[in-house]
C-alpha cells in the first residue's frame, strides 16, 4: 500500500499515554498519511474510526529481545509468525536475535531479515548482528559492514561472549557506531550440565544447577569492561539480586549500563519446576523469590529501564523431550501485557505511565530508532490497550508457531486491541467503524 492509500485515522477518548512527551489525559489521536498528526487532527472525516473510550492509547510497543527462529529453524518460527505473534501482543517493533542457523553476522544475513520484515507486514522487524563470527566467541564479527545490513545493535545471544579480551573490543568497535552490546551474562563453565537455578529447589529435586554467581560474576566483568572502554553495554535478561545492584552501582559511576528483565523472572520462581514441566526451563533460570523481589526493586527504582519478553518459541516435539534434554526458553510475545499487568501494576509496583516508558521510549532510545513516541509527525505506531478486558491464555490461540507457554490456563487482565502499525490497522480484536473494506482481524 502506497502512503497515498494509507487512511486517516481517529482514534477517538482514549486515554493518550506517552512518556516520551510526559502526556497522560484523555482524548482523540489522530493519524494520517501513516504519521502521527498535531492534537486537533485534521479538517475532514476521518476514514477509519476508533472506539478508544476506556482504553489506553500508546505508541506501539518495542521489545528489543525476541528469537525468530529464521533462517534454520522454521518449525519453531518464522520472521511472518513472530512479526505476527508480536502484533497480537501490542508490540509494533521487534529487535530479533542472531542465534539463527546461519546466524545473523554478516550484512546479507542482516538484509535477509530486514527484508522478510518488510515482506511480512506485521511488526517492524530489526536485526541484532552477532558479536562473534559465527557466534563462536574466538572472532569479532564485521560489525560495521552489520550496521550496513541493518542491524540495530550486537549480542551473542543464545550464549554469552566468555573471552574478556573479545568483549573488550565488542565494546570498543561498537563506540564507533554508537551502538549498544547486549550481552547474556553467564559464567560457561559454572552452568555446564544447569537445568535450573542452583539452590535449595534444584538440590532437593536432583536437577543440574545453575548459580546465580555465574550471571553476577560476568555482569561485574562486564561493567568494569564497559568503564575502561566507554562502550555501552546491556544485560540481558536480568535474573539476580546481585547483578541489579551491580547494574545499579555501575549507573551511579557514570558507567554506560542498561538493563532488561523479562516477565517470568519477575513473575515465577524456581519452585515452579517441582512439575518437571519443561515449560518452567529457560536461560537464565527461574530464580528465587528473593531475586524476583530485587528485580521488581530495580524496576521501580529505574535501574532496569526496559521490559522485554526474550520470546524463545521452540516446537512441542522438541519442548516435550525431557527436562534436561528440552530446549530453554519460552514464548513472550502474546503474554507481555496480560503478566505486565498482573505482577507489576496490579500489586501497584509501576503505574501505566512507567511500564510504558520501559516498552516505548527506553528500547527506542537504547536502539537509536525513530520510533516510541506518538509526537506529531512520529511513524504511526500505534497500540491500543484494553486493560480491564480479562481473558484466560489459551496456547492454542497464540499467533505465534510455538506454545511453549508457562502461563496457560492463566485468569489474566488487559490485551492489545487495536495495533497500527505506520498508519495501517494491522491487528484488532473488532469494533471498528471504517468506510469500505474492513481489515482483516488479527
Ligand atoms: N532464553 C532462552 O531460554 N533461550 C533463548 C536463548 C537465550 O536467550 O539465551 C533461545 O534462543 O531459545
Ligand atoms: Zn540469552
Ligand atoms: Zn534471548
Amino acid at each position: 500500500m502506497g502512503k497515498l492509500a494509507l487512511p486517516t485515522i481517529q482514534i477517538t477518548g482514549g486515554r493518550i499515554i506517552d512518556p516520551a512527551q510526559g502526556l497522560d489525559h484523555v482524548g482523540d489521536l489522530w493519524i494520517s498519511r501513516g504519521r502521527i498528526l498535531p492534537t486537533g487532527g485534521v479538517n475532514e472525516e476521518a476514514e477509519v474510526v476508533i472506539d478508544a473510550r476506556g482504553k489506553i492509547v500508546c505508541p506501539g510497543l518495542i521489545d528489543l529481545h525476541v528469537h525468530l527462529r529464521e533462517p534454520g529453524n522454521e518449525e519453531d518460527e518464522t520472521i511472518a509468525t513472530g512479526a505476527a505473534s508480536a502484533l497480537a501482543g501490542g508490540v509494533t517493533s521487534v529487535a530479533c536475535m542472531p542465534n539463527t542457523i546461519p546466524p545473523i553476522d554478516t550484512q546479507a544475513a542482516a538484509e535477509f531479515v530486514v527484508l522478510q520484515g518488510q515482506r511480512a507486514r506485521q511488526a517492524n522487524v530489526y536485526p541484532v548482528g552477532a558479536v562473534s563470527k559465527g557466534r563462536k566467541g574466538e572472532e569479532l564479527a564485521a560489525l560495521g559492514q552489520l550496521v550496513a545490513g541493518g542491524a540495530v545493535a550486537f549480542t551473542d545471544d543464545g550464549a554469552p561472549v566468555a573471552n574478556a579480551g573479545l568483549m573488550r573490543r565488542a565494546l570498543e568497535y561498537s563506540k564507533m557506531f554508537d551502538l549498544v552490546i547486549m550481552q547474556h551474562c553467564q559464567v560457561p563453565e559454572l552452568t555446564v550440565g544447569g537445568v535450573m537455578n542452583e539452590g535449595f529447589e534444584s538440590m532437593r529435586l536432583g536437577l543440574g544447577g545453575m548459580p546465580a554467581a555465574a550471571e553476577d560474576i560476568m555482569v561485574a566483568r562486564d561493567i568494569r569492561l564497559a568503564e575502561i572502554t566507554g562502550g555501552r553495554l546491556h544485560i540481558q535478561h536480568i535474573s539476580t539480586a546481585r547483578s541489579v545492584e551491580l547494574v545499579r552501582e555501575g549507573k551511579a559511576r557514570g558507567i554506560k549500563v542498561t538493563a532488561e528483565a523479562c516477565p517470568h523472572h519477575f513473575s515465577l520462581t524456581d519452585e515452579c519446576l517441582r512439575t518437571f514441566d519443561s515449560n518452567f526451563k529457560m536461560n537464565p533460570p527461574l530464580r528465587t523469590a528473593a531475586d524476583v523481589e530485587a528485580v521488581i526493586e530495580g524496576l521501580k527504582d529505574g535501574t532496569i529501564e526496559i521490559l522485554a519478553t526474550d520470546h524463545a518459541p521452540h516446537a512441542r516435539e522438541k519442548k516435550m523431550r525431557e527436562l534436561d534434554q528440552a530446549p530453554f526458553g519460552i514464548v513472550g510475545l502474546e503474554t507481555l501485557i496480560p503478566i505486565t499487568v498482573k505482577t507489576l501494576i496490579e500489586p501497584g509496583h509501576l503505574t501505566w505511565p512507567e511500564v510504558i516508558r520501559k516498552l516505548t521510549i527506553n528500547p527506542a532510545e537504547l536502539l537509536r530508532i525513530p520510533k516510541g513516541t506518538l509526537r506529531p509527525g512520529a511513524d504511526a505506531d500505534v497500540t491500543v490497550i484494553d486493560a480491564s478486558t480479562t481473558w484466560t491464555i489459551d496456547p492454542t490461540q497464540f499467533r505465534s508457531k510455538s506454545r511453549n507457554t508457562p502461563y496457560a490456563g492463566w485468569e489474566v487482565r488487559g490485551r492489545a486491541h487495536t495495533v497500527i502499525v505506520g498508519g495501517e490497522v494491522r491487528y484488532t480484536l473488532g469494533g471498528i467503524v471504517r468506510e469500505g473494506v474492513a481489515p482483516a482481524a488479527g
